[in-house]
């Protein structure tokens, strides 16, 4: 059986410079640990918010590394210098414009700055690429939220079977007939 990649891309200029320690990043691995049975590598980035340094990871972890799942997390706001949106719109085919709407609106329940997240998300070949904000709050708050749809949509673009630990997270699949 082939292993299962997960890519965890941080994109931030103070994190990637070493000014702070990549705590999102390591949220994500943590959680991701705890949702999934399921044994798989990680595979890390942290890099500042240059849109064509992102496009680029993005897709080796994509194309050559063979990421199923794909989190990022910074780059989602408003600020200047924040384009990890653009570059996951510019490398993926197809947009799954839901994720955004759920975590936003979960996010909401935290921050009424959440509406200054633009985090999407889409689907680059098979791979699942998904955007969190930078905060390291708000890692949990968000996967918390759309984790249960993500083994299904991994499974529809002929990605691994991720089972998850049901105590922890819900996956839905729905029942084929
Ligand atoms: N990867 C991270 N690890 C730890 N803390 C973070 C991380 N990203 C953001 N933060 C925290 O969230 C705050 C607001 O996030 P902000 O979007 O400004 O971060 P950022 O995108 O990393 O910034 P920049 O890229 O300008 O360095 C930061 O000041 C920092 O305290
Ligand atoms: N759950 C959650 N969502 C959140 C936040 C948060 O703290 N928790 N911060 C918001 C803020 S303050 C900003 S500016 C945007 C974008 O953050 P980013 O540029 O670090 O991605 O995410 C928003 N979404």
């Amino acid at each position: 059986m082939s292993q299962i990649k997960i890519g965890i891309v941080t994109a931030s200029d103070r994190a990637s410079a070493g000014v702070y320690a990549d705590i999102s990043g390591q949220a994500i691995l943590d959680t991701l640990k705890a949702y999934l049975v399921s044994a798989f590598e990680p595979v890390y980035r942290c890099i500042p918010d240059d849109q064509q340094g992102i496009e680029q990871v993005l897709m080796e972890l994509a194309d050559h590394e063979g990421c199923c799942l794909i989190v990022t997390t910074g780059g989602t706001g408003p600020a200047l210098r924040d384009v990890t949106p653009e570059a996951t719109e510019n490398v993926c085919e197809k947009m799954l414009p839901g994720f955004g709407e759920l975590m936003r609106q979960v996010s909401l329940q935290y921050v009424p700055t959440a509406i200054l997240s633009r985090q999407t998300a889409g689907i680059r070949g098979k791979s699942l690429i998904l955007n969190l904000p930078g905060k390291p709050a708000s890692i949990r708050q968000c996967l918390d939220a759309v984790f249960p749809a993500i083994p299904y949509c991994i499974d529809l673009i002929e990605g691994p079977y991720l089972e998850c630990d049901p105590q922890v997270i819900k996956a839905f699949r729905p029942k084929s007939s």
